[in-house]
């Protein structure tokens, strides 16, 4: 591939952003966008100076860099969103759903250069990223079926001549702002919804990997999405400005947030002084129980699955696993045994089932949880150090026997298995939801009350029950408490984008 450098143009200020026009081998290098952030239909390096860097964190090396873009550069992508809005709304959920259908197919053709995208930038295997794009691309599909399904209601009225009838709008400008960790699905679940209820977006791409939200926006562009219904803002430096933008600015009616409790909790205090309608998909602490009468070889394939999926780094990963006394010893050894013949390493290489951490902090927080675990009591059965190779690696660590440490109370995200004793079905409960955060909760058992009573009794959104994979478009995605609100996906998914209005149509007598 030819290395080139771009003059690009924006808000009357020419640029050089240098970077390779496409540094990985796609079939289709025009998914590769280098020049900056995507305003009104055009891309732009914006109206700052510098540029900051993205790094391959299987290897340390720096991919790409993009320039960085301002706050006025965000309230210009606010103006292009306001402005499109204007017609977007009017298109018909047909003429939407058609859209959508495009987008899906475009994603599906391009699905294998996605994948690349998403391992090169944000590290995770192949096979892990392919999935991701069935993920992430289903998400068109899903909200192409329910736009035309937007349904309104006619409610009995309690005054004769008056038929009360219910429409339901689009609630305009909507700020996305996503993370790193499923650099497309995380998009592509509130972008479809968005696009499906009339909306129109400005996007502030995570600085760790950005590839991936411009190849959307370049899909969306080419299924035919009119200019300044999605515009793109990238930075890394003037973050917590955008986002404070984003959040005060007077044209935007909605943020909808995926991210960490922290930054959440910055934005909805910005917010407050506009009231916008927020949806907030926040860090989870998810338990994951293993019963002494569940079938063992099904429970360690679900916290395998739960646990480890992208090195930890899921919201919805198993955080803390609590195993009945009576099966403990069995559980840890062959779970041990499992771990030991993962294959950590750069994603796109054969046979790697586990990828890199995002960044060296995030590798510092394992080791940290870890050490802090061990320093109480905890026994390392297997991992326990980080990596010392390029990139950002930590083994894949199992720890029994772990006592109260600082991961009861914080996600680890990263690859660590802690496990806990228990006794009781009672005692599981009380330590299981002692927390502030309910995003997702696990458990395995083959007693069917059991199973029933243990999933109401869970603090959380979502509960895998004899499960530890439960993501899909179908489902409403979601926590309580200070995991967020708001659903997404699912049949549920459309109103969080939407304003109900009442229609009373009297003197009908
Ligand atoms: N509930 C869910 O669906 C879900 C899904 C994925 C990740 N998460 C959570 O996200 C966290 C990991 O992701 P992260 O480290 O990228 O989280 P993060 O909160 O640091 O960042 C998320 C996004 O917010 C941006 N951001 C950071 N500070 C900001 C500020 N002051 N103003 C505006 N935007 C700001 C980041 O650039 C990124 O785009 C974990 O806590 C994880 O559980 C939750
Ligand atoms: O990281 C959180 C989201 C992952 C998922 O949608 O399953």
């Amino acid at each position: 591939m030819t290395q080139t450098a771009t003059l690009t143009r924006s808000m009357g200020t020419p640029r050089m952003a240098s970077s390779s026009a496409a540094p990985l081998k796609l079939s289709n290098p025009s998914l590769w966008k280098s020049e900056g952030g995507f305003l009104n239909g055009k891309w732009t390096s914006g109206s700052g100076s510098g540029s900051f860097k993205v790094v391959n964190p299987g290897n340390g090396q720096t991919l790409g860099s993009l320039p960085e873009m301002t706050v006025e550069d965000t309230k210009q992508a606010v103006n292009h969103a306001h402005e499109a809005l204007k017609t977007w709304r009017q298109t018909s959920e047909y003429e939407r759903a058609a859209i959508l259908t495009k987008i899906f197919q475009i994603m599906t053709e391009n699905s294998e250069d996605l994948a690349q995208i998403i391992t090169a930038e944000n590290g995770k295997p192949l096979a892990d990223a392919r999935g991701e794009i069935t993920y992430g691309a289903s998400y068109f599909s899903w909200y192409a079926g329910e736009a035309i399904r937007n349904y309104g209601d006619v409610i009995p009225s309690a005054v004769k001549g008056v038929q009360n009838t219910t429409i339901k709008q689009p609630v305009g400008v909507c700020a996305i702002i996503t993370p790193w960790n499923f650099p497309n699905a995380m998009v592509t679940r509130k972008l479809a919804a968005a696009l499906a209820a009339g909306n129109t977006v400005v996007l502030k791409a995570p600085s760790e990997t950005p590839y991936s939200v411009l190849a959307i926006a370049e899909i969306a562009r080419q299924a035919g999405v009119p200019d300044g219904v999605i515009n793109v803002v990238v930075t890394e430096k003037h973050t917590p400005d955008v986002g404070k933008e984003l959040c005060e600015n007077p044209l935007v009616h909605k943020v909808s947030f995926t991210g960490s409790t922290r930054v959440g909790k910055i934005l909805m205090k910005q917010a407050s002084s506009t009231l916008k309608k927020l949806s907030f998909e926040l860090g989870g602490n998810a338990p994951f129980i293993v019963f002494s009468d569940a079938d063992i070889e099904k429970a360690i394939a679900g916290v395998i699955a739960c646990k480890f999926r992208q090195s930890g780094q899921t919201c919805v990963c198993a955080n803390r696993v609590y195993v009945q006394d009576e099966i403990y010893d069995e559980f840890s050894e062959k779970l041990a045994a499992a771990v030991r013949k993962f294959q950590v390493g750069e994603g796109n290489k054969e046979g790697v089932t586990h990828g890199p951490l995002i960044h060296a902090a995030a590798v510092d927080k394992v080791q940290s949880h870890v050490d802090e675990a061990v320093s109480k009591g905890a026994k390392v059965l297997v991992g326990g150090k980080k990596i010392d190779i390029p990139g950002y690696f930590f083994e894949p660590t199992v720890l029994s026997d772990v006592n109260d440490c600082a991961i009861n109370r914080e996600e680890t995200f990263g690859p660590l298995a802690a496990l806990y004793r228990f006794k009781t079905e009672e005692e599981v409960i009380r330590l299981a939801n002692d927390t502030e955060v309910g995003l997702a909760g696990y458990f395995f058992t083959e007693n069917i009350a059991r199973l029933h009573r243990v999933a109401a009794a869970l603090e959380v959104g979502m509960v895998g029950a004899n499960t530890g994979a439960i993501s899909q478009a179908s489902i409403p995605f979601g926590g309580v408490q200070e995991s967020g609100f708001g659903r997404e996906g699912s049949k549920y998914g459309l109103q969080d984008w939407q304003n109900i209005k009442l229609v009373a149509i009297g003197g009908l007598n």
